[in-house]
């Protein structure tokens, strides 16, 4: 048995915010289900059908990110209701056009002419119809009753319709196969047709190892039929952290012991118990004179003394003395306090005696326990010290070594190896560089950033394993073969460029090919290609595991590559080190500057902050203009504004979360 997929798209600003109600959405699938099991039980087929349903606002990019998931997930049919007419807002026709590639006017005119006959307005519908990849997408009319028409006069023909897009498809394509009409032959290949009209030759050998290949923006070399809609569905940026954050669950780094000394900015991997208490001994808080309290003030002998780390004084003194008189030991800060004494008189509280040396005057009379810190005061015997997860800063280190620990358990660091994509870049060493090339910044950009994030939020990459591949050129074979090597080297690639919709921007669809792509776009500026994907090689130790390697493919304009690296790899890298809070620090701050926003995607704005400790917040000063490729708008960013999606300006004054990215000052 088979079964369908259907997908209902409702697209209505209003139902979309909730202020209408969505009748026509329900209405299709009820006919779907009323009349098309049946249609399908009259062909013979024995198919299960399920529908998706879904609502979106009048905006192309929300329609074509639904669609191109559904046609991603092999939907077999896929009907919008809504958005056909004539309102400035109507842009359904709009967003479903440049998907298709097989217009589907028979369908279309079904529709009008069925309308026509009952009114004159149908005219005023703009429907279309088409295929992409296996999927028929028809769009219907917005109101119930052109629903019920319309997919009335259609639903006859879609089982045949889908039947045909999906038939088997022949062992070779001719040109002629490509000019036939579908719909008069049920063994046409439409499936062996590419879907941007690439000729076989230009496509890559990977691609034919994919069941959707016409869906992949493989390069044909062929510019004018290159693919111009994506078909990746864009996802926000919480989710795509989302997604990573539990890939990143299959990597199973370990622990390792490490001296001390060597783990600073460390996680630990396992709770710190005190066996002794410290101080191990009564501790004198002051330089004074260890006194018995009772005594009070007065003229004192003095027995000894006790020095940090040493003594003069003998217990069995004391005991040879006249009990009657009132008896003391010098005492310095940290020395131990005698057993038989049980306060301390600091020094400023005394006076010599002239020509007495043996004596001292205690001005001031104490209590109990005075200036002594008591045995385990600091550090009780069987305690918990530090907390696995806890991070190993400096004062820890001073802990660990109070304790007596000489070395550690620590989450090991994620390796990392670090590629930069493109046929116009050359090493930065270069001197003189040919025309049209440019110096690859980005690899020694990211390797600067890793450090930096070491030093100051943690250690979260091993230092020893960051192993820089260079530049690798925009061929398949080329980038195959480094990225083979740097999974089995690494716990994480992260490579830069080619993955946008250029022709040479191959590194999406090789990962298809390579292991699975978790996504491959994020609502988001810059950044919007960055593409995620996970690696699993089968593991050459004798431990039988599968290894997995998270990839980060990072968009090439250089400051879209440090972007996403801080929103993205970030997270990873820290949870994998061992860190709890996996994000880096947030702060709101006050805007300086009038920033436009874009209206179409949320956006993360360089800025420089600092506190202002007049208006006792941070400030936040543009670093200029945001073009991608333009470097130096990270000069002296340390923030990252998180400015929302919207028409119009976010006012200066306002307040703006803020990601802390570097130093708060220079
Ligand atoms: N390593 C790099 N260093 C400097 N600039 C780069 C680097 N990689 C790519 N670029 C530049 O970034 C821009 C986008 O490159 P491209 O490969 O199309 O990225 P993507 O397809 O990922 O968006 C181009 O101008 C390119 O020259
Ligand atoms: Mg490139």
């Amino acid at each position: 048995m088979s079964s369908y997929q259907i997908g209902v798209l409702t697209v209505s600003d209003t139902c979309a915010r909730g202020e209408a109600t969505d009748q026509s959405g329900p209405e299709i699938i009820s006919m779907i289900k009323s009349h098309y099991k049946a249609l399908m039980g009259k062909s013979g087929e024995n198919i299960t059908i399920n529908t998706t349903y879904k609502v979106v606002p009048d905006e192309v990019e929300h329609i074509q990110s639904l669609v191109v998931q559904w046609v991603h997930q092999g939907y077999k049919l896929i009907l919008t209701t809504g958005g056909t007419g004539f309102t400035p807002r109507d842009v359904t026709p709009e967003a479903i056009k440049p998907l298709i590639e097989k217009r589907c006017k028979g369908i279309e005119i079904a529709m009008l002419k069925t309308s026509l006959d009952v009114t004159p307005h149908a005219m005023l519908s703009r429907p279309v119809a088409g295929i992409k990849s296996n999927t028929l997408i028809v769009t219907l009319p917005g109101s119930v009753k052109a629903v019920r028409e319309n997919l009335a006069a259609i639903l006859p023909a879609v089982p045949h319709a889908i039947g045909l897009i999906n038939s088997a498809p022949k062992a070779s394509t001719t040109s002629e196969h490509r000019s036939k009409d579908y719909s008069s032959n049920s063994n046409s290949t439409v499936t062996s047709i590419s879907s941007d009209g690439c000729r076989g030759h230009h496509g890559h050998s990977h691609s034919h190892n994919h069941s959707h290949q016409e869906e992949k923006p493989h390069s044909c070399g062929d510019g004018v039929h290159r693919k111009r809609v994506s078909p990746y569905p864009m996802i926000n940026v919480d989710d795509a952290i989302d997604i990573i954050l539990k890939q990143c669950d299959l990597l199973d780094i370990g622990t390792e012991m490490k001296p001390i000394t060597e783990a600073l900015g460390r996680l630990l991997a396992e709770d710190i118990h005190s066996v002794e208490p410290f101080p191990p001994f009564r501790a004198s808080i002051k330089d004074g004179y260890a006194v018995r309290s009772k005594d009070g003030v007065g003229k004192y002998k003095i027995l000894g003394d006790s020095l940090a780390g040493s003594s003069s004084y003998d217990p069995q003194l004391l005991a040879a003395q006249d009990p009657k008189e009132k008896y003391c030991v010098v005492i310095t800060t940290g020395a131990k306090i005698p057993d038989e004494f049980d306060a301390v008189v600091m020094v400023e509280n005394t006076e010599l005696i002239a020509d007495e040396k043996d004596h001292v005057s205690i001005l001031s009379s104490v209590a109990v326990g005075e200036d002594i810190r008591p045995v385990g005061s600091d550090i009780p015997a069987q305690s918990l010290v530090l907390k696995k997860g806890a991070k190993i800063g400096c004062a820890e280190v001073g802990l660990l070594a109070t304790l007596g620990l000489v070395q550690v358990s620590v989450h090991k660091l994620p390796s990392v190896s670090i590629i930069s994509t493109g046929d116009e870049l050359v090493d930065y060493q270069t001197k003189q560089i040919p025309s049209g090339m440019i110096r690859d910044s980005n690899s020694p950009t990211l390797a600067s950033i890793i450090q930096e994030l070491n030093s100051h939020f943690g250690e979260c990459a091993s230092r020893e394993n960051i192993h820089l591949h260079g530049i690798v050129k925009d061929k398949v074979e080329d980038l195959e073969r480094v990225f083979k090597d740097a999974a089995a080297r690494s716990d994480i690639i992260i490579t830069s460029g080619g993955v946008s919709m250029g022709q040479l921007d191959l590194v999406k669809p090789l990962l298809e090919k390579m292991g699975k792509l978790q996504f491959g776009r994020v609502n988001m500026k810059p950044g919007k290609p960055l593409t995620f994907s996970t690696i699993t090689t089968a593991s050459d130790s004798t431990a039988n595991k599968n290894k997995t390697t998270l990839v980060f493919s990072l968009p090439g304009n250089p400051v879209s590559t440090v972007v996403t690296f801080y929103l993205f790899v970030v997270p990873a890298l820290r949870k994998l080190s061992g860190f709890s809070n996996y994000n880096l620090p947030m702060v709101e701050v006050k805007l300086n500057d009038r920033l436009r926003l874009d209206p179409e995607r949320p956006e993360y704005h360089r800025v420089t902050i600092e506190w202002d400790f007049n208006q006792h917040c941070f400030i936040s000063t543009s670093t200029g203009s945001q073009a991608s490729c333009r470097l130096l708008s990270l000069k002296n960013a340390n923030a990252l504004l998180l400015l929302p999606k919207s028409e119009g300006y976010q006012e200066k004054g306002s307040m703006v979360k803020a990601i802390v990215i570097g130093p708060l000052h220079n």
